[in-house]
């Protein structure tokens, strides 16, 4: 940018407004803007401040994530600004907690997430959902020589499958049978959006003053809000009435079951879940499949590596896949980290600094300040991938042998690190392998505007700009 050139690294500061002028200037590009400031300075980290006396740090960093997320953790909470923000939506679930509440929780969880039962109850979810629904509809758009918006498609999957896992309830949002599971998709993504939003105005307390007057955009939250709070409590309620609890896998009876939780903190528990596996693997999936289009040697080398799985196994196309053989798919694997690297459903995480502390680089952040890692950012800075780190090539994730290397969690922060790393990872790469292994050996999919899509939308997630729409044909692959 020549405009920048030569003035210092960094973002350009003024008194008083701060970094305001450009971060107006760039806000449709938020995360491209940041991330080429970020690769300007000589440690990829720099203060930021808006006005309003909100003061950060933005790094992309490893050393510096490390410190944030692990080695100093307790003094990098979530922070009472962002759990203010949610709080009308999440309560106090696990993704909106910080201290006990949050590690009681986080206890409960990681334990369950770590059961054989659990894992055996998320493969009959997906392999359901994906014979029943997923094939069928694409079988029929084929037929039908219609285009789909194969984005919406992967929300409504993720949505359904989030919601058996949470409290056993299948809103059938991909089939066609699930009304009341379609208003309470749309009420959760209204209410999630909505919240998300508060941290976007420009006078900070705004959204206060139309929350206590009930009017326009803090309205139609809070009606949001009641219908998935209704929706929810209905379900907890019969189901601490029923007593039947002790007999279901999802994650509703693991926490009735582990500790006295009242009715209220049950259904924030549940909803943190819902927000957390809700559109991050129908994000990565819709990057993928556009990434393949443009990377067609990448796709016949999963096709490739499918056939001698299937061989291997005595399996025919169609034949749903075992744990283990998901676990065997590692060009596969490498390919959707790979997809994560450029394009990270969570592009950029905020936590809050409770005292004065110094990066490990030596950056000075201040009490009360906020600090951003930019794991978009991160996966595109030469100093971490290499010079060819714009490039989509999964190969970089394997090893000599073809198996996935381990990556440090801080030079990849995808699904964050430390105590509070994401608990879904295995089971999204689960979902994420099994849908794209079942869609690719019967369908190829072709993206008519390819060259136009690719734009992104900020929201929690990263998602596709005007979604993603496919045409899918039948593939005849010789076994
Ligand atoms: C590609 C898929 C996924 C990605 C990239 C991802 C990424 C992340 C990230 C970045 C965080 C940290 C957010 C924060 O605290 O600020 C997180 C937390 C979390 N994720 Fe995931 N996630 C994925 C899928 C899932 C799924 C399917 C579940 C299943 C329920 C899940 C459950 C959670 C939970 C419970 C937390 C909160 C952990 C805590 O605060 O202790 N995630 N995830």
């Amino acid at each position: 940018n020549p405009k920048t050139h030569g003035r210092h690294k960094g973002f350009q500061t003024y008194p008083l407004i701060g970094a305001l002028p450009d971060f107006l200037r760039n806000r449709n590009r938020f995360l491209d803007w940041t991330t080429q400031v970020l690769g300007d300075c000589p440690t990829n980290t720099s203060p930021f401040y808006r006005p309003g006396n909100i003061h950060g740090v933005i790094t992309a960093n490893p050393t510096n994530v490390e410190h944030i997320l692990k080695t100093n953790f307790e003094n990098y909470p979530k922070g009472e600004r962002f759990i203010v923000l949610l709080q009308d939506f999440f309560g106090k679930g696990i993704f909106n907690s910080d201290g006990e509440i949050w590690r009681l929780q986080r206890k409960t969880a990681s334990y369950e997430f770590n059961t054989k039962s659990l894992r055996i109850f998320i493969m009959e979810n997906v392999r359901v959902e994906l014979y029943t629904r997923l094939i069928p509809m694409l079988t029929e758009a084929e037929e039908a020589h219609r285009i789909l918006d194969l984005q919406d498609i992967l929300e409504r999957f993720a949505f359904d499958n989030i919601c058996k896992l949470a409290f056993n309830f299948d809103p059938g949002c991909l089939g066609s049978t699930g009304k009341t599971g379609r208003e309470f998709m749309l009420a959760f993504e209204n209410a999630a959006t909505l919240s998300a939003g508060r941290f976007l105005y420009a006078v900070p307390f705004l959204w206060r003053v139309k929350k206590a007057l009930n009017i326009g955009s803090e309205a139609t939250l809070m009606k949001s809000i009641s219908i998935v709070h209704e929706f929810a409590d209905t379900i907890i309620r019969n189901r601490l009435e029923s007593r039947v609890h002790n007999n279901e896998e999802d994650l509703l009876s693991r926490f009735i079951g582990k500790d006295e939780n009242s009715p209220g903190f049950l259904r924030d528990i549940i909803i943190s879940f819902i927000l957390a596996g809700r559109d991050t693997t129908s994000s990565t999936l819709s990057w993928f499949f556009w990434l393949l289009c443009f990377n067609p040697e990448v796709e016949q080398s999963i096709l490739k590596e499918l056939k001698e799985i299937r061989k291997r196994n005595r399996k025919r196309i169609g034949d749903s896949y075992s744990i283990e053989e998901l676990r065997d798919m590692n060009y596969l694997h490498a390919a959707i980290s790979e997809t994560m690297r450029l394009y990270p459903p969570v592009p950029v995480d905020t936590k809050a600094c409770l005292n004065d502390d110094v990066l490990p680089d030596g950056t000075f952040v201040g009490k009360g300040w906020f600090v951003t890692y930019h794991t978009y950012a991160m996966g595109r800075m030469p100093k971490i991938w290499g010079e060819d780190c714009y490039e989509f090539r999964p190969e970089r994730w394997l090893d000599e042998k073809g198996i996935v290397k381990q990556e440090s969690p801080f030079r990849f922060p995808v699904f964050h690190a430390g105590p509070r790393m994401c608990l879904g990872k295995d089971m999204a790469y689960i979902q994420m392998k099994s849908i794209a292994a079942s869609v690719m050996e019967r369908f190829s999919v072709e993206v008519p505007e390819k060259e136009k899509s690719g734009g992104h939308l900020l929201s929690l997630t990263l998602r596709m700009k005007g979604g993603l729409p496919v045409k899918v044909r039948e593939r005849i692959l010789l076994d």
